[in-house]
């Protein structure tokens, strides 16, 4: 495996008040999104603190042990396989040979509604009450710090209120539960989840105890980081489509799952934002000029979801580039 020397920041978002996303002229808002905006040029990738932003009861209710995560994934494969979308990548993943990879998405989960509706599939006797519950607040509170990184990227480069509004209101929600099956004390490291950029705006991701996300630091030139996240912390993570809306300022890195031996399994949650599927995807008027020509052709969202997800793509590297990149010749 490549070397392992890369890190990526950690930004601290005390003195961010997540009620109403401070203001722009906020010297602690214009400090942070400043960091922010660094990170995600730099590396599309930074650990964020946010204390307070969820409490410790309701983290262990999600992600400890005997938790909302692992009581779902602990659910014979048959209840989870009802977990279908027509969409790729919407629904159950697992069953993998050789990857200790097991996944479900929640689609919208900021809807009590949506949440009940996973709950009832998953368990059509009692719908699970406190799942439901857990989930969806944890879903809102993370949707908190997303939303504030979303709007931090997009005034870092320019865009107007209006914008950032209508933009907000273009944007769909997944959260994506999934296990990693610990490899056993006696073997080495063991890949959960192949490199691959997300198709993303964004993704906040939390885990249970156990790390195991690598980063490629530096637009790819910096090595491979092996984040050590803290209680409280989350790691954030640009994709394909925040590069897009950007101009290509801010990077879409690859990352991947590796657990490091050990007996014990992995659990992670992962709020992902990204536009609707009929929005058409291209970079705000602001980040195109005579220097920095747009770099992508505008695409809907969904259909580029499906391209990345053909078969002969999955493994490639930038799919971003073979789907939509603008050649420049000459
Ligand atoms: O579960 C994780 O830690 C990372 C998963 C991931 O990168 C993804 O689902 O896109
Ligand atoms: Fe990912």
């Amino acid at each position: 495996m490549a070397d392992m020397h890369g890190s990526i920041p950690r930004i601290d978002f005390a003195g961010i008040d997540p009620a109403t996303g401070g203001t722009s002229d906020d010297a602690k808002w214009a400090a942070v999104r400043g960091a922010v905006m660094d990170a995600l040029c730099e590396h599309g990738c930074f650990e964020a603190v946010m204390d307070g932003l969820i409490t410790p009861e309701l983290s262990a209710a999600v992600l400890g042990a005997g938790g909302a995560v692992e009581s779902l994934l602990s659910l014979p494969v048959s209840a989870k396989a009802r977990n279908t979308s027509e969409k790729p990548y919407r629904g159950y993943v697992g069953s993998i040979p050789g990857l200790p990879y097991e996944s479900l998405a929640i689609v919208d989960p900021l809807s009590v509604d949506a949440v009940r509706a996973f709950a009832d599939l998953m368990w059509p006797d009692t719908g699970n009450t406190a799942f439901c519950e857990s989930m969806h607040a944890y879903a809102e509170r993370v949707a908190v710090l997303e939303a504030v990184v979303r709007r931090m990227v997009l005034e870092g480069v320019g865009a107007t209120a209006e914008y950032i509004e209508e933009q907000a209101k273009a944007t769909a929600f997944k959260l994506r539960l999934t296990e990693y099956a610990a490899p056993g004390a006696a073997e080495g490291r063991v890949v959960g989840l192949p490199a691959h950029r997300d198709t993303s705006f964004l993704a906040v991701l939390t885990q249970n105890d156990i790390d195991g996300v690598e980063v490629e630091c530096g637009r790819g030139e910096g090595g491979w980081a092996r984040p050590v996240l803290s209680p409280g912390s989350f790691l954030i993570f640009a994709g394909d489509t925040f590069k897009v809306l950007t101009n290509g300022r801010v990077f879409n890195p690859l990352h991947r799952v590796v657990m490091a031996g050990g007996d014990k399994t992995r659990y992670s949650s992962i709020l992902f934002s990204s536009p609707k599927d009929d929005i058409v995807v291209r970079a705000i008027d602001e980040a195109v000029g005579a220097d920095h020509p747009a770099a992508y052709r505008p695409f809907e969202y969904g259909e580029y979801v499906v391209f990345c997800y053909k078969p002969e793509m999955i493994q490639h590297r930038k799919k971003l580039e073979a789907f939509a990149a603008v050649r420049i010749d000459g």
